[in-house]
């Protein structure tokens, strides 16, 4: 906002009144209000200072004065006749020409101007407008006169005596003393008034935006969330806002006056007090924490203040001016943050990075007492499943006991820490012996064996531990992880619940494999991999009818690996899901090959690994090879084994309809291994099942494989279904086979699986032996 200009002295003009008729009281009353006139005059103009000036005009000249507002309200008023006061304003009758005279004057004004008029009591008014901008707000008055030049006529204010009632007498020398002016005085007077006026306009714009201001400025610290407040020197509430009221829970008004030990303990109101004065001293805002009692008996609120030294008008320090941040929230959170760094969320355990750091502390420790530290990791066994069943949030839960029943099994003095997933670690520190340690793991199987009660059911799960010690087995804290971690995969690998002990056999192993597994990528990713196919006879027609690929790892240095001794990695590592994917899209194009060649009635089957048969995608990935390749999908079969489909049944079938409903055919492996149910058997959508090669082996000599192959033959018979028996080495098993039934035929009898390059050789040059084939 500007300064405002000082008032200009106003050029005084006399405005005659020329009309009496052009307004009424209430066409004055219900003016319009705007802004400024609702505030009103007198809101505006320090009335008590306006007194002593209007009393000393009044007493130099011998004028009355008065303040009055539009409405016709004498705000102020001094040296009244008493002619007015004691005669015209007492009598009803009377005093509405007085009101009439105020109304009258009250219109019709303009800045700088003023207007007289004869009032029907006979007496002058003068009157000048008081602006405040463009608004007319009040006028002043000085009246109660008669010109020098008026004939007073007597008659007129005897008849009034007698109309109103008045002691004629004293009417008559109230009117006598009236005072006589010249108009010149009058002008001359009226020029003072009406600079009065003019200065009166100005103070009250000046206190209009000042109180503008003032209010701007309040609305706005009002809606400031964050506490506000003044104090001066001895610490008494100058001001605040709403939310500093809500914090004392106190109103402005409660709080202005008082100093901070009237609403908080005497030791904080110290400490505000001690903060006040530290500010003011430094002349500078300063920057502290305080923990704040909550007014709505909440708890405690911890306040981000800022305190800045309050200058007076003199530049010197009146107080100190403070504004507060709720900051509890952001503390907590900021906790919390700290925490979780060094904490895992879930179950509040400590994390790796803060296990290493303990770790490093036990360590440390150990080595000056000369004592031994104890590692173990621990997994829980089938955690996996138990998540994929029940749900996350119960597997979480399950985890937050396991954390429990942990820290119950050990020290205090014991480390209790989740790596991530289902994988804890315990550190024991300072322990004695070996011994020791496997008390504790022994407690520990125990206790995380024992069943998890749930709401609505009891969960089961049991922990694989892998032991490993401080100084013996290593001394890195990343070493002495790894290999408890060694040591828990021996545990599983000995059937879980159970702990083991690290031994350097153990890391010989695992090495072993790392290098395995890492050469099985680079086969991957190499092309080291090849298809052989082994013929499949039909005996009725004498013809090969099919090839099953089985895949050859053609290792640059070891040559070709057979893949009983790399298809079980590749299980452990999921490189079969890959490996597979190869072989299925490999074998499709090589199927085409042949089709494209003239053997377009040949089948080829393909072995599915029970790790690819849980892969939900398998049904769009057989799909995929069997389209992009451009093969009749009824020549696709792919093979599970018996045990695998046994495995979890219901599911399985579930997987084994959605590939026979792509057109491919699903042949049941090693048929006689896998315990089938019968019930089972019959629900299967299977096209095919294939005797295992353990009991065609010993057909000759075994009464019992011969009796299981017979009866495989009358079982599928029943269930519709096709047999082929692998395995087949000699011409007596062939000729046992044909003669229960079995029309289809596998084995080095007829051929090894063999390159793709001899395939078609191997077709064209294929003459059947002749056998007697029973026909059901
Ligand atoms: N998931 C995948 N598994 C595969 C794949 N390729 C092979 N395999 C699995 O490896 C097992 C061993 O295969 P392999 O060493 O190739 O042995 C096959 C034949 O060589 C052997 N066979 C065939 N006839 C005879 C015989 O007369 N005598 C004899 N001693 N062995 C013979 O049998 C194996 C084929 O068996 P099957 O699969 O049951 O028909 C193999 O069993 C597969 O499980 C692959 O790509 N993926």
């Amino acid at each position: 906002m500007g300064r405002l200009a000082p008032p200009e002295a106003v050029p005084v003009r006399w405005h005659k009144a020329e009309s009496r008729n052009e307004f009424t009281a209430d066409s004055i009353r219900t003016r319009p209000k705007n802004p400024v006139s609702q505030v009103g005059v007198a809101a505006l103009i320090d009335v008590e200072s306006l007194r002593s000036f209007l009393d000393g005009l009044s007493d130099l000249v011998g004028i009355a004065t008065a303040l009055l507002d539009l409405d016709g309200n004498i705000l102020q008023s001094a040296g009244w006749q008493s002619a007015c006061t004691a005669f015209h304003r007492t009598v009803s009758g009377s005093a509405v020409n007085c009101t009439e005279s105020d109304l009258f004057l009250a219109s019709h004004l303009r800045k700088g101007e003023f207007v007289d008029y004869k009032c029907k009591n006979g007496l002058w008014d003068v009157v000048t407008p008081v602006f405040v901008g463009k608004e007319h707000l009040g006028n002043l008055y000085c009246g109660q006169f008669f010109y020098e030049d008026d004939v007073v006529d007597e008659s007129f204010f005897a008849a009034q005596a007698e109309r109103f009632n008045y002691d004629k007498a004293a009417y008559l020398a109230a009117i006598a003393a009236i005072p006589r002016f010249s108009r010149e005085k009058v002008r001359s007077v009226m020029g003072l008034v009406v600079n009065l006026a003019a200065y009166l306009s100005h103070l009250s714009l000046t206190n209009l935006r000042l109180q503008e201001s003032q209010g701007r400025m309040e609305a706005l610290i009002n809606a400031l969330p964050d506490p506000v407040w003044l104090k001066d020197t001895n610490g008494v509430y100058l001001s605040c806002n709403r939310a500093f009221e809500h914090l004392v829970g106190s109103t402005v008004g409660n709080i202005v006056g008082r100093r901070d030990d009237d609403f908080f303990p005497a030791e904080l109101a110290e400490f505000f007090r001690g903060k006040d004065r530290e500010a003011i001293a430094a002349g500078e805002p300063r920057r502290n924490e305080e923990l704040v009692p909550a007014a709505d008996g909440r708890p405690a609120i911890l306040l981000e203040t800022v305190k800045a030294p309050l200058p007076g008008a003199d530049g010197a320090p009146a107080g100190v001016l403070g504004i507060a941040r709720d900051i509890t929230e952001r503390k907590r959170a900021e906790d919390r943050i700290r925490f979780l760094a060094h904490h895992d969320g879930l179950t509040g355990l400590p994390n790796r990075s803060s296990l290493y750091e303990r770790m490093e502390q036990s360590i440390a420790m150990a080595r000056r007492c000369g004592k031994a530290m104890a590692v173990m990791l621990i997994d829980l066994d089938g955690f996996k499943s138990i998540n994929d069943t029940v749900g996350h949030h119960v597997g979480d839960r399950l985890l937050v006991e396991v954390a429990k029943r942990l820290e119950h099994s050990v020290r205090h003095s014991d480390i209790v820490a989740r790596l991530g997933g289902d994988e804890f670690v315990v550190a024991l520190t300072a322990i004695e012996n070996v011994s020791d340690a496997a008390e504790v793991a022994a407690k520990i199987v125990d206790q995380l064996a024992a069943p998890y009660p749930m709401v609505d059911h009891e969960l089961r799960t049991s922990p694989s531990i892998g032991i490993c010690f401080y100084p013996d087995d290593a001394t890195e804290i990343n070493e002495l992880v790894k290999n408890a971690d060694i040591a828990m995969y021996r545990a599983k690998a000995a059937g879980r619940c159970n702990f083991q002990f690290y031994t350097e056999e153990m890391r010989t192993a695992v090495a072993e494999r790392v290098t395995a597994e890492k050469a099985l990528e680079v086969a991957l990713t190499e092309g080291q991999f090849v298809l052989h196919y082994q013929p499949l006879i039909e005996l009725d027609s004498g013809r090969v009818v099919g090839v099953e690929a089985l895949v050859r790892w053609r290792h640059p240095e070891r040559g070709t690996i057979l893949p009983g001794d790399f298809i079980p990695l590749a299980e452990e590592t999921r490189l079969i899901l890959p490996l597979g994917k190869w072989v299925l899209e490999e074998a499709c194009r090589q199927l085409k090959r042949w089709h494209d060649a003239g053997l377009n009635e040949l089948e080829m089957s393909v072995n599915l690994s029970a790790i690819q048969f849980q892969e939900k995608d398998l049904p769009d990935l057989v799909k995929q090879a069997v389209e992009r390749a451009g093969v009749p999908a009824s020549c696709i079969h792919l093979e599970i084994t018996e045990s695998m489909a046994m495995r979890n049944p219901q599911q399985n079938i579930v997987m084994m309809k959605a590939l026979t409903d792509l057109g491919v055919k699903v042949v049941l492996d090693d048929f006689g291994t896998g315990y089938s149910s019968l019930a089972y058997l019959k629900l299967f959508p299977i096209d095919i099942i294939k005797i295992d090669r353990s009991f065609v082996r010993d057909l000759e000599t075994d009464e019992n494989d011969s009796a299981i192959c017979e009866m495989t033959m009358l079982l599928a018979r029943k269930l519709g279904l096709q047999v082929v028996a692998e395995g087949v080495e000699t011409e007596a098993q062939l000729n046992f086979l044909g003669s229960i039934g079995c029309q289809r035929i596998q084995g080095y009898l007829f051929s090894k699986p063999i390159a793709a390059e001899q395939i078609e050789e191997f077709v064209e040059g294929f003459r059947a032996p002749r056998v007697e084939v029973e026909r059901g």
